[in-house]
């Protein structure tokens, strides 16, 4: 696990071995503490060098013992990671860590606990611990304020970022980077230190930073973290204990560091951020009906890509695929559009430190779709119109070369029907990705029934070179998460009609955690997007049979609010209004309407609804047990493969805060028989709603003693011929 052995005479070499990612176990931590010991005791050694196993330093701490995933007692685990890094900073010899790969979490710690830091120019360094609702516990958020000072240290501990070899250097939190052979410059580079006094390289001895505004930062970093994950406890706990840096000597604020640690540790935002981070990584192990699955089925190499439409979805798509080194050729008309992606490179080029150039040149604009005969994979990502979309895979099964993958972007349409349209239906794939494209790190990859392992495979491992985590699911209105999305709006347009307000319903959710509330993620999206949608379905508009009343629609209950603000021109931020005033069209900052407040008024009277007092827990009990027993439905159908992909697609595309887990984990965390009791109960109030009737999986997971949610995946297999 820790091999050591003495290379060049004096330098000994110290290899951390635990693949994939050397993470520190107790055992590995243990271990590796022996052998710093060992090589010090070592009379022949004058200096140590030490390196992970594989190309990587350490991934971290072990999350499945830090999780309770594997035995290990608590303390046990814990306090070996402390103790190793608490013994190599007191080495007596100096130790030297060559970074490469990653140095994460307790990786970054025990190499913050060596007297030196020489990383490979690829490398990334970084604390992201708060991202699984924890902190840095060995030491890291005191050692390293004393090394890159107080406000670097509380940003990159209280976001978890992680940084490049070249960002650690100017911060000072690597003293060399290469391009060469990684343990070659340790070596070097230990041979020249291997007589200097190590006092001044021991964090722990080095002065508290005193930073003369201490509070603001403290005030402005807070603040910040509750904008990003309002009510997660791990950024308030980073912050405290970075301050504790600042007023505390090192021992008291490595003591505090531990009873913070000692509070996150068994919390339930902790479990639930460390059940989204296997969660994420389970989703890629996709299988589909016919056997083939991530192992057997390899992906084709994209070396050349297309987009058609750079429209707001088109121009983020096609950043992503420059920033990842993929050649595109983009087809547009509209020359304004080409102007605002040329923008969008030359800032994501700075953003990289990259020459304007380096992007530029990857980029080719068209207007003739012969130009696109060369890719490997077309993205389409023009208006969302069926008929415009089939006619498009028409043209681009004759134009584009035989085995090209024709993949669409569309965000709720029959990937069937898309397919059917070309002479390659097996080359198809809907990738749908989340705005802005560049940004979001969802990708949900549509497979149609007649996809190819080859076409999902492919659209898999691009997602995950553009930097995405990649959920395979199946072709229904909607896919996972749009479909969701309808019976958590329905209900809030509900609550609207039976009293509530939009900044009550949001004010809900926002407190759950959302970053936005259910309306004011509408005005930003545009109220027209679904608007259209619901016109095409003929729920909307002129296509709504005559005679059907306001709120009924094929027998069921209906909500024509959103129509009708569309209808008065509210569609949200671009016009200035919609379930919010703005400060203009594009506004960004909502204030509630006193206009739509009478709307709702005269809505209620015209309907003979008489308004009463919600309370919170209706709000949000309506709002997110529909969300989930829709996602209860999509796993029935076999849509998605587990609650897993379906948590994935909420927290990385819809803002689901992460410290919840996710809607299916939510619910399995209230426990089964108790949603299932509240629908049961909405049910009976609301028979006309559907989406309140609980589906079958629900009441069959409740019937067999509601197994763990690690369970259901499994179970899933077995059950669904019979649901
Ligand atoms: C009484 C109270 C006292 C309190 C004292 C407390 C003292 C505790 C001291 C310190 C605590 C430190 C906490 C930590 O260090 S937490 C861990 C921080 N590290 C991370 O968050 C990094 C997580 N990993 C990643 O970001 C990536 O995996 C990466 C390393 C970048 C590699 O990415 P990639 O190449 O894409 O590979 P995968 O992500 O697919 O991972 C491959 C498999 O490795 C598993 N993995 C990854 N990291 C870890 C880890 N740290 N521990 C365990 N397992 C890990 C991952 O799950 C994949 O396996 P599988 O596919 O089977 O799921």
């Amino acid at each position: 696990m820790a091999q050591y052995s003495r290379v060049r005479g004096s330098v000994a070499l110290l290899r951390l071995t635990n693949p994939p990612v050397n993470a520190l176990s107790a055992a590995v931590s243990r271990d590796l503490e022996r052998a710093v010991r060992s090589a010090c005791a070592d009379s022949a050694v004058r200096v140590l060098v030490l390196r992970g196993h594989g190309g990587t330093f350490c991934g971290g701490a072990d999350i499945r013992e830090l999780a309770g995933l594997v035995d290990v007692p608590f303390r046990v685990g814990v306090s070996s990671l402390v103790a190793l890094v608490d013994a190599v900073e007191a080495a007596e010899k100096p130790v030297v860590a060559a970074i490469e790969g990653v140095a994460l979490g307790g990786g970054l710690e025990l190499a913050l606990g060596c007297h030196f830091r020489i990383a490979h120019g690829q490398a990334r360094l970084g604390l992201p611990e708060v991202t699984l609702g924890l902190l840095p516990a060995a030491g890291g958020t005191q050692r390293l304020p004393r090394l890159v000072g107080f406000p670097a240290a509380l940003e990159l501990v209280a976001t978890g970022r992680d940084v490049s070899a070249e960002e650690a250097l100017a911060l000072g939190l690597v003293d060399h980077v290469t391009d060469g052979d990684v343990e070659e410059a340790a070596v070097e580079f230990a041979r020249r230190v291997a007589d200097e006094p190590l006092a001044s390289r021991r964090l722990s001895t080095r002065p508290p930073p005193r930073p003369a505004d201490l509070d603001t930062l403290l005030q402005v970093a807070l603040e910040r973290a509750q904008r990003r994950a309002r009510g997660a406890l791990a950024p308030v706990a980073c912050v405290q204990a970075v301050r504790a840096a600042a007023t505390l000597p090192f021992t008291q604020g490595l003591q505090l560091e531990q009873e913070l640690m000692a509070a996150l540790l068994p919390s339930n935002q902790a479990r639930a951020m460390q059940y989204c981070f296997f969660a994420q990584r389970i989703v890629g192990k996709w299988s589909l009906p016919g056997g083939a699955n991530w192992r057997n089925s390899p992906a084709r190499a994209v070396s050349r890509a297309a987009v058609i439409g750079l429209g707001t979805m088109g121009r983020g798509i096609a950043v992503s695929l420059v920033r990842a080194g993929i050649p595109v050729v983009a087809m547009e008309t509209d020359e304004k559009q080409l102007r605002v992606v040329t923008a969008m490179l030359e800032r994501e080029a700075a953003k990289q430190r990259r020459s304007p150039d380096s992007y530029l040149q990857l980029v080719q604009f068209t207007l003739e779709r012969r130009d696109l005969g060369d890719a490997d994979l077309v993205v389409e990502a023009v208006f969302e119109d069926l008929a415009l979309k089939k006619r498009l895979f028409a043209e681009l099964s004759s134009s584009c070369r035989p085995d090209t993958l024709l993949c669409s972007n569309t965000s709720a349409l029959d990937v069937d029907a898309l397919a059917a349209a070309t002479r390659r239906p097996e080359l198809v794939v809907g990738m749908h990705f989340f705005a802005p494209a560049h940004v979001m790190k969802l990708l949900e990859v549509v497979c149609g029934a007649r996809s190819s392992p080859v076409a999902v495979a492919t659209a898999m491992q691009l997602g995950k070179r553009l930097g995405k985590v990649s959920v395979a699911v199946a072709n229904c209105p909607g896919f996972a998460g749009n479909r969701m999305l309808k019976p958590y709006v329905e209900q809030a347009s509900f609550l609207l009609e039976e009293g509530a307000t939009p900044q009550q319903v949001d004010a809900v959710l926002e407190d759950f955690g959302f970053a936005m509330g259910v309306f004011r993620m509408s005005d930003l999206s545009g109220l027209d997007v679904g608007w259209r949608v619901r016109e095409e379905a003929g729920l909307a508009g002129p296509t709504v049979p005559p005679g059907e009343s306001a709120r009924r629609r094929h027998g069921c209950r209906y909500s024509p609010l959103a129509d009708l603000l569309c209808e008065h021109g509210r569609l949200g931020q671009k016009t200035g209004r919609g379930w919010y005033l703005y400060e203009g069209p594009g506004g960004r900052a909502a204030t509630p309407d006193p206009w739509l407040h009478d709307f709702l008024d005269q809505y209620r009277r015209r309907h003979g609804l008489r308004p009463r007092r919600i309370d919170q827990q209706e709000v949000l009990e309506r709002c997110l047990y529909a969300l989930a027993n829709e996602g209860f439905r999509i796993l029935e159908e076999g849509v998605a493969a587990g609650p897993e992909d379906i948590d994935t697609i909420y927290v990385l595309g819809y803002g689901w805060p992460a410290h919840r887990g996710g809607p299916m984990y939510h619910v399995a965390a209230v426990g089964l028989p108790a949603v299932l009791s509240r629908l049961e109960h909405f049910r009976r109030l609301h028979p006309d709603v559907p989406q309140l009737r609980p589906s079958a999986l629900l009441r069959h997971l409740v019937a067999e003693g509601s197994p763990p949610i690690s369970r259901w995946r499994e179970l899933l297999k077995g059950l669904r011929s019979q649901l």
